[in-house]
């Protein structure tokens, strides 16, 4: 029976009141260190004629985060006799970081590559947006999804599932039985009115963008002119001084409201290996690729374990709990390829 509680928690509110609010938070720095540039946008601007330090950084953090691409060998030994679970988040992982984030699609090769490697391995995505849209993109029946930052969890129904009172009986896509984990249900009402609100309270900022993701909602700022995200940011401080029980946290260019409980990526990771039957397993090892800070959760989790390697998906060096890295989207599809290909070679 899975054993799963979540808390509340404790996160301490400042004094509400002074315009200057963002500035002195911090939120203003955490956006303008928020996305770093694709590898594509870098070699347009010329960021890649390194400087000599430059390139030392860039040498010791690949000493740091190795390419998984590199060390797929080693990965591949590590996981014999193991069962690999794989974790994948969506933006910026499976689909290359776009500004309009409806327009952020996966394209067909690395469907197919997705596809192949859940073949072989139990496949979860576990995506910032709602569920509904993250199934919408991917398009796979295979997989599992976990939509609103592991918040919204789908789940086939097993029998030894069933007896938990936290999961929900429900119907997917093709109306098959299916459970449901919702960690944060009861803020349904509370983010679509915030939701509502921060719609309301931003449209005059040109180029902001909010969206409504069931459990949480993304302000994103990547179309808005660097001059208005002070107002942006305020806007934003303002709307959540009414919400005690909402905060907000930082993704690539985007400012993430969402429920004050202590559930993350890293709680979703330990709740599908648990449902999966790998509570206590030493045969399993769960390897988790994503980009964003929200993602740093989960490769906290692994690291945890001791179990399992997070790969941070990022084209310039940055601090992460990940083990490995690859470069982008393109180093993904290579890497969930060459694991079907191994599996498919060792199978014949
Ligand atoms: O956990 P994820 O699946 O990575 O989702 C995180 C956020 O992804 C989306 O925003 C990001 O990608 C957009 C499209 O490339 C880009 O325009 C935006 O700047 C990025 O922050 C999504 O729209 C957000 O709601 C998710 O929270």
């Amino acid at each position: 029976m899975l054993s799963f509680s979540t808390s509340v928690l404790m996160i301490p509110r400042k004094k509400p009141g002074r315009l200057d609010d963002v500035r002195s938070n911090g939120w203003l720095d955490a956006m303008k260190s928020s996305s770093p540039p694709s590898k594509k946008v870098q070699k347009e601007a010329g960021v890649e004629d390194f400087s000599d330090d430059a390139k030392c950084g860039y040498s010791s953090w690949m000493f740091k985060y190795p390419s998984a691409l590199n060390s797929f060998q080693q990965i591949v030994n590590h996981a014999k006799n193991k069962k690999i679970v794989i974790f994948l988040d969506y933006d910026g992982t499976l689909s290359p970081i776009v500004d309009d984030p409806d327009r952020a699609f996966i394209s067909a090769e690395m469907r197919s590559a997705v596809r192949d490697v859940a073949k072989h391995f139990p496949t979860a995505i576990i995506s910032g947006r709602s569920r509904d849209k993250v199934y919408q993109l991917v398009g796979l029946t295979e997989l599992y999804y976990a939509g609103s930052h592991g918040m919204d969890i789908m789940l086939p129904i097993r029998n030894e599932l069933c007896t938990n009172d936290s999961l929900i009986k429900s119907t997917d896509q093709q109306g098959k039985e299916v459970n449901l984990f919702q960690p944060a249900r009861e803020f349904l009402p509370m983010i679509d009115e915030v939701f509502r609100t921060l719609v309301n309270k931003t449209k005059e900022v040109i180029g902001a963008k909010v969206e409504n993701h069931k459990f949480c909602a993304s302000v994103h700022y990547r179309n808005v002119d660097e001059n208005s995200w002070p107002i942006l940011a305020q806007c934003v401080h303002d709307v959540l001084k009414e919400y005690p029980r909402l905060r907000q946290t930082h993704g690539r260019k985007v400012l993430e409201v969402r429920p004050v409980i202590d559930w993350d990526k890293g709680k979703a990771v330990e709740f599908f290996l648990e449902s999966l039957g790998f509570r206590n397993s030493h045969d399993v090892l769960p390897i988790y690729i994503g980009d964003d800070r929200t993602d740093e959760d989960a490769f906290k989790v692994l690291r945890g374990r001791y179990q399992g390697y997070g790969i941070l998906v990022s084209a310039i060096p940055k601090e992460s709990n990940a083990i490995f890295s690859l470069g982008d989207t393109s180093e993904v599809k290579e890497f969930l390829g060459s694991l079907a290909k191994t599996m498919e070679n060792q199978e014949m």
